[in-house]
């Protein structure tokens, strides 16, 4: 059982609105300490508004919220000094290099790592983590948008919070450096910090997160991991119809063989199938194919993933728009 304090964030029947319009209608989250928590959304959906107020920077209009213990509108000068925030967009000051950058966030951060040995070592440190070293002496407006990417992930850990916000913090980056930020954030994690994450890579939720949640028009829609997300979603298998096989004949017999949820032909003779156990469906289709003498082609087994999850929840969005 998860206790309070095991909490970093706790918010109930959370609201924000903008004037008349509310935003955030109405949310439950339970994120626990040391705990790496995607929230994903449709667009407009409300995550940047909900991670601003859990970040303390905006007031909630109703419902209740308690950020390390604390609320982090209220109580602002408790909750600042222990969090970390990775904004989309960094205001620095170009002209300051990099490491100046970094030794002057310390000194007007409010964090215990104010003794000047301590921060160069610090600073020294986070640099190399992030392959900033070499660049160290590089002013801000020299580096690549890779580059400022992760001296915002510099700024955001450097003070060693217990809580870090993370708003979209591969966006922009090549492949390559998209991986090694994952590879920090892993490490980060591994510190025991806890990590709210924002993006709109799926794949980066289904790497990095233990638990996803999905907004859309200002509520979850969905919320647990990965495996719960996907769990009672079909397995696809695709191949190609074989040759000398009508569409009625194949139709037929896999309803007959296999009984999928859903069969859908794709461009001439592709054929996918939605099922549930896809270890029986794959036993019962070749064994078919066997006894009738049918070569099987470009056959492909896939998995629910979270983009079959989020698509789905999208969809939802497209049908009520049309209703509207
Ligand atoms: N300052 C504002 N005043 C009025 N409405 C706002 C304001 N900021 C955001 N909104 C509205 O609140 C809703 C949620 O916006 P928010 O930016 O939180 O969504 P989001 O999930 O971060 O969206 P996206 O992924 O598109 O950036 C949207 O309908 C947006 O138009």
């Amino acid at each position: 059982m998860t206790t309070t304090t095991d909490l970093a964030i706790q918010a109930h029947d959370l609201r924000c609105a903008y004037g008349d319009f509310e935003a955030v209608r109405g949310i439950d989250l339970e994120i626990r300490s040391g705990e790496m928590f995607a929230l994903l959304g449709t667009n407009g959906a409300g995550k940047t508004t909900t991670m601003e107020t859990l970040e303390g920077h905006r007031r909630a209009s109703g419902g209740s919220l308690s950020v390390l213990g604390h609320d982090p509108y209220t109580e602002r000068p408790r909750v600042r000094p222990r969090l970390g925030i990775m904004l989309q967009e960094s205001g620095f000051a170009g002209e300051l290099t990099v490491v100046e950058t970094v030794d002057m966030w310390l000194a007007l951060s409010s964090s215990p790592l104010g003794e000047k040995h301590r921060r160069a070592d610090t600073v020294a440190e986070a640099m190399d983590r992030l392959d900033l070293a070499d660049r160290a002496d590089t002013r801000v407006v020299q580096l690549s948008g890779g580059q400022k990417r992760r001296l915002d992930l510099v700024l955001a850990t450097v003070t060693r919070p217990d809580l870090v916000f993370l708003d979209e913090p591969t966006t922009g980056l090549d492949p390559e450096s998209r991986r090694r930020t994952w590879d920090l954030i892993e490490t980060l994690r591994g510190s025991g910090t806890t990590i709210v994450l924002t993006t709109h890579y799926l794949e980066e939720a289904e790497r990095l997160a233990d638990r996803i949640a999905i907004m859309h028009a200002g509520r979850i829609a969905v919320e647990g991991t990965l495996a719960e997300l996907v769990d009672d979603r079909p397995t696809q298998i695709s191949f190609r119809r074989p040759e000398g096989v009508s569409s009625a004949d194949i139709d037929r017999a896999l309803r007959t063989v296999i009984g999928p949820r859903h069969l859908e032909t794709v461009g001439r003779d592709g054929l996918v199938l939605d099922v549930v156990d896809a270890q029986q469906a794959l036993v019962r289709l070749l064994g078919w194919a066997e006894s009738h003498g049918h070569r099987l082609d470009n056959i492909t087994v896939s998995q629910a993933s979270l983009s079959d999850v989020f698509a789905q929840i999208a969809a939802g969005e497209q049908k009520q728009e049309v209703a509207a």
